[in-house]
């Protein structure tokens, strides 16, 4: 059977995500958060043009033939400016971010100067605009410093607050829901015995999606019977998420569940089934009632579960809160640091770990189990290595792709 392309997989995903409503945050809680409207300088910083170093606001031109003997006049500390100018023959003892008085052009650092009472004089001569910060000297008000779409990286927040800004318009995070299905599952330190399995995807699923700003809510598990499955499905479709993840029950079996319960609720599925390894049964498709929640179902392998959260869920969750994503998985190159055999028709994103450099790039080398159900590998991974559809057998020292595990 045809699958489909995982790029088409993920535009037809990308395609439906809608840009979620805008909302007003103090500083203190923007970070990471997504910019909906421009940040705009409400100031001009420096204010006035300010003192990068300790020592005396001077005229350079008295200080042409050293040693040069000033009287001191005064002080400008930083939050106090001195009044006055400072006239020929006269300089003002200044501090780091203190406003340069007028008449004074330069700052002679204290360690080039000599301290006698109301006397200072100066060892070095003074060039014109040494040690000054002038005013504007990093923005001014009315620039635009950082445009809609830009996530809010630490230092971001420090710009944004130099500019007196002190709350921003970013786009809401997304509400996730998370819902498991699996007779078999039981949560972690409950107990669990032989024939049953730890939920264990769904912490992986919720901290990339966290990690990818959105507000996450585990609804539990549900038992694998179409009544329960149905009515868990409708109240989490009626809880107003943005996304609801289920994860398992998505593949062919008896016990596969989710599209039936999905198609039931009116939910028509644009993906399902793709040709990718580890990952095939994922499905998506879009509530039309109400909040117009987008439905990701992952498989229940938590291998296959976490690498579809990367490469879809991820992606999902950024375009929704207006950051740039790119259309297609976001590969980078790096070079085969062992023979793979040829792939078929599904792309295969393989754990692999990282054994050396080779210029820029790094050396990848598959791990040996690729079981879709093992975890310890996947820990183990630094990147997955991505063979494409059809690709043919590859040596050691061939270009290759990888996707980066963590984001
Ligand atoms: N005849 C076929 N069988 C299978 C196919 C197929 O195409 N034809 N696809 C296989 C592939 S590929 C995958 S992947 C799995 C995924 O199937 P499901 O999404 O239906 O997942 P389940 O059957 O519910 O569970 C699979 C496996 O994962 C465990 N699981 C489920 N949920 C969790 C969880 N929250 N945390 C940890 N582990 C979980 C579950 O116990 C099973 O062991 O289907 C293949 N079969
Ligand atoms: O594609 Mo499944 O995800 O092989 O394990």
């Amino acid at each position: 059977m045809a699958l489909m392309p995982v790029e088409e997989a993920l535009a037809r995903l990308l395609g439906a995500a809608e840009p979620l409503a805008a909302e007003t945050v103090p500083l203190a809680e923007a970070a990471g958060r997504v910019l909906a409207a421009p940040v705009v300088a409400r100031r001009t910083t420096p204010g006035a043009d300010v003192s990068a170093m300790d020592g005396y606001a001077v005229r350079a031109q008295d200080t042409a033939t050293i040693p040069a003997t000033l009287r001191l006049i005064g002080e400008s500390a930083a939050g106090r400016p001195f009044p006055g100018p400072v006239e020929p023959g006269t300089a003002v003892r200044i501090f780091t971010g203190a406003v340069l008085p007028t008449g004074a052009d330069a700052i002679v650092i204290q360690e080039d100067t000599t301290r006698a009472g109301e006397n200072v004089t100066v060892n070095e001569a003074a060039t014109i605009g040494r040690h000054i910060r002038k005013a504007g000297g990093d923005f001014a008000t009315g620039e635009t410093l950082l445009a809609p779409g830009h996530k809010l990286r630490a230092r971001d927040l420090a710009l944004v607050a130099a500019a007196d800004v002190a709350e921003v318009r970013v786009a809401r995070r997304p509400r996730v829901a998370l819902l498991s299905t699996g007779d078999e599952l039981v949560r972690p330190g409950a107990g669990a015995q032989a024939h049953q399995v730890i939920v264990s995807n769904i912490y992986s699923v919720s901290a990339l999606a966290r990690g990818a700003g959105a507000e996450v809510i585990d609804l539990g598990i549900l038992p694998d019977n179409m009544e329960a499955t149905q009515r868990g499905v409708r109240a989490a479709l009626d809880g107003g998420f943005d996304v609801l993840v289920t994860t398992g029950g998505a593949s062919v079996g008896d016990h596969d569940l989710i599209a039936p319960a999905l198609t039931a609720q009116g939910i028509e599925l644009a993906v399902h089934k793709i040709a990718l390894r580890p990952g095939k049964p994922l499905m998506f498709g879009r509530s039309s009632g109400g909040a117009g929640t987008q439905v990701l179902g992952l498989p229940g392998n938590p291998v296959s579960a976490h690498v579809c959260a990367l490469l879809f869920l991820v992606p999902l969750l950024k375009a929704m809160q207006g950051l740039a994503v790119p259309a297609q998985p976001d590969l980078r190159p790096a070079r085969l640091g062992a023979d793979v055999k040829a792939n078929e028709q599904r792309m295969d994103f393989q754990r692999a770990e990282i054994i050396g450099r080779e210029g820029d790039l790094p050396v990848v080398r598959p791990l040996p189990v690729q079981d879709s159900s093992m975890l310890r590998n996947l820990a183990r991974a630094d990147v997955l290595l991505v063979r494409p559809p059809h690709a043919p057998a590859a040596s050691a020292g061939d270009p290759c792709e990888i996707l980066p595990l963590e984001d």
